[in-house]
């Protein structure tokens, strides 16, 4: 078997890299097939896909191959045919009538018949693990069940076959999906079958091979769990105009020798209500991280100290902002941070004055319920003043007026959403946190892990953002929040491996981020 072209590995150094939604990709796959002949696209796809089970279950030499009702499982029926053509020990277990699949799906389960591969509908039981003899450690799953056509919650035999395909994986067997782990939707992220079912509402892949595009939902929401390493091959088509972006790696950029402090920018910070004073301490060590020159931070309990022994480098500042003159005008100012709800007084002049503003935590909570504040804040859109939101998803909820649960229904949706209503860019928090400014194209990054799902590595980004941001004060709040997004997530990834499920404390992400050795 000769297979050329590998699939190419994604991963969060090597992008940037377009992706298009269901309807791009399905409307490109239409626009493909009308010019070649029929199954050609089809064999490209099941090559592609024997070439990466070689690659990745070199050792394997079983498969197991479970085939969906569409083209998905005629892709999968191609690479059963290849595998075994290749001296690979195969079974394929089909969900359906062969003679309903469509007819690219169909010629490919005749020629895999006409091969001798062995094919029988999905068997209950231990017996779906393979025939008798199959090592199931050393087995690997392809998953052709679903793919672009997902149109609804799996149930039925479909529910059956992924509940049978994670149970024979269960001992650590690879599982490579076909296109989408079987049940995730390609836009959104989102496991469509039951959350309470033992798999978890879609097939979790150790790898997806994607093809012809990259689409959204592998990179956020539940997307990260389920499809696991991604790959993709574009079958030799070329892919048409992107629906959004995954992030690729930002440059860092060299200090001059001539700089002084004064050349970075300044930082102000305005946060720490009674109790929660640390939090604009945090945003504030991450901005001097960053670079900025000088970072002010005014904590807004009466009673908190202007000094952190911990950080001196940092200048304690008390409600400055009521003064004319003062750094509002020039300065980049983080609002929010554990500002409770003294923060509101606050947030009148700095929406009014500052010409870039980023807004965290309980500043959002302030504007979701305040009228008066929403309308300055989109006031801010008709001058060069520019704003960015980092919402997580229960304050994009409140922003919008909607559900948590709306917003993870379709992240890159409520995003975009959220610079709709208030015309400032948005990082939309959380695994595959969506960044959406206006007039850009939505990006997803691709980098961080649930480690940063610990007290205070908000309040960090926030800060760490401002920190670049006063150093580049001509760059787009969109720009700047790509970059600090992917540096931040990166931090907790490089963190990761050692620290085997301990989550990434904030002060200790300060300091990671700081190194800067993030590649
Ligand atoms: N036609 C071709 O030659 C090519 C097809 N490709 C593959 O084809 C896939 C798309 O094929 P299809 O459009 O046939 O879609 P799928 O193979 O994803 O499946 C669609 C079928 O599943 C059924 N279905 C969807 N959701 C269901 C649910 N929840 N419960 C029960 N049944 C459900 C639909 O009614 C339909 O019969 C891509 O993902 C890709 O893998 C690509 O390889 C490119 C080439
Ligand atoms: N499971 C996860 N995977 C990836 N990133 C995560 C995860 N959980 C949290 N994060 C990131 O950690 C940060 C948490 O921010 P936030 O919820 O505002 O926390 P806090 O208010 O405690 O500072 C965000 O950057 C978010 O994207
Ligand atoms: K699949």
């Amino acid at each position: 078997m000769t297979i050329s072209n590998a699939p190419l590995h994604v991963h969060a150094g090597n992008g940037p890299w377009p992706l298009h939604s269901a309807a791009a990709s399905q409307a490109l796959e239409r626009r493909a097939l009308a010019q070649v002949a029929p199954m050609t696209l089809m064999e490209a796809a099941g090559l592609a896909v024997a070439r990466l089970a070689l690659a990745i279950a070199p050792q394997a030499g079983r498969v197991v191959v479970w085939v969906g009702p569409g083209n998905n499982g005629g892709d999968g029926l191609v690479a059963a045919r290849l595998l075994h053509g290749r001296g690979w020990r195969v079974q394929v277990w089909t969900t359906g009538d062969p003679a309903a699949l469509p007819a690219d799906a169909h010629q490919a389960w005749q020629r895999a018949q006409a091969a001798g591969v062995p094919m029988a509908p999905v068997p209950l039981g231990p017996e779906a693990q393979g025939p008798v003899g199959f090592d199931c450690s050393r087995t690997l799953h392809i998953d052709a069940l679903l793919g672009l056509g997902l149109r609804r919650a799996p149930a039925g035999a479909l529910a059956q076959a992924i509940a049978q395909l994670q149970a024979a994986a269960a001992g650590g067997a690879p599982v490579l999906a076909i296109d989408l782990p079987s049940g995730l939707h390609p836009d959104t992220g989102c496991a469509l079958g039951a959350a309470d079912a033992p798999w978890g509402g879609a097939v979790r892949a150790t790898d997806t091979l994607s093809l012809l595009t990259l689409k959204p939902g592998l990179f956020t929401a539940q997307g990260r769990d389920h499809a696991g390493r991604v790959w993709l091959h574009r079958l030799g088509v070329p892919a048409g105009p992107a629906d959004a972006v995954l992030s690729g790696p930002p440059a860092w950029a060299a200090r001059p020798h001539g700089h002084h402090k004064g050349s970075h920018g300044d930082v102000a910070v305005v946060g720490g209500a009674p109790g929660m004073v640390g939090a604009a301490w945090l945003a504030a060590s991450a901005a001097l991280a960053a670079g900025a020159g000088r970072v002010y931070c005014s904590p807004l309990d009466p009673e908190a100290a202007l000094l952190d022994p911990a950080h001196p480098g940092l200048m304690g500042r008390s409600a400055w902002w009521r003064e004319p003159a003062s750094t509002l005008e020039t300065a980049t100012v983080v609002c929010g941070c554990g500002g409770g709800e003294a923060v509101q007084a606050a947030l009148p002049p700095l929406l009014a004055a500052t010409p870039r503003l980023v807004l965290d935590a309980d500043a959002l909570n302030a504007i979701a319920t305040a009228p008066a504040l929403q309308a300055l804040l989109q006031a801010r859109t008709s001058s060069e003043a520019q704003t960015l939101l980092t919402p997580h998803p229960l304050e994009a909820a409140r922003l919008l007026g909607c559900s948590t649960a709306e917003v993870q229904a379709d992240r890159v949706a409520a995003a975009q959403a959220l610079v709709a209503r208030y015309g400032a860019a948005v990082v939309l928090k959380g695994s595959g946190s969506v960044i959406a400014a206006p007039g850009a194209l939505p990006h997803i990054n691709p980098t961080g892990n649930a480690a940063l799902a610990s007290a205070g590595t908000g309040d960090v980004l926030a800060g760490w953002v401002a920190g670049l941001w006063a150093q580049a004060p001509g760059a787009s709040a969109g720009e700047v929040a790509r970059q600090a997004v992917w540096q931040h997530g990166r931090a907790a990834d490089l963190h990761e491996p050692a620290a085997r499920g301990a989550p990434l404390r904030a002060e200790a992400l300060i300091e990671v981020l700081a190194l800067r050795a993030l590649g």
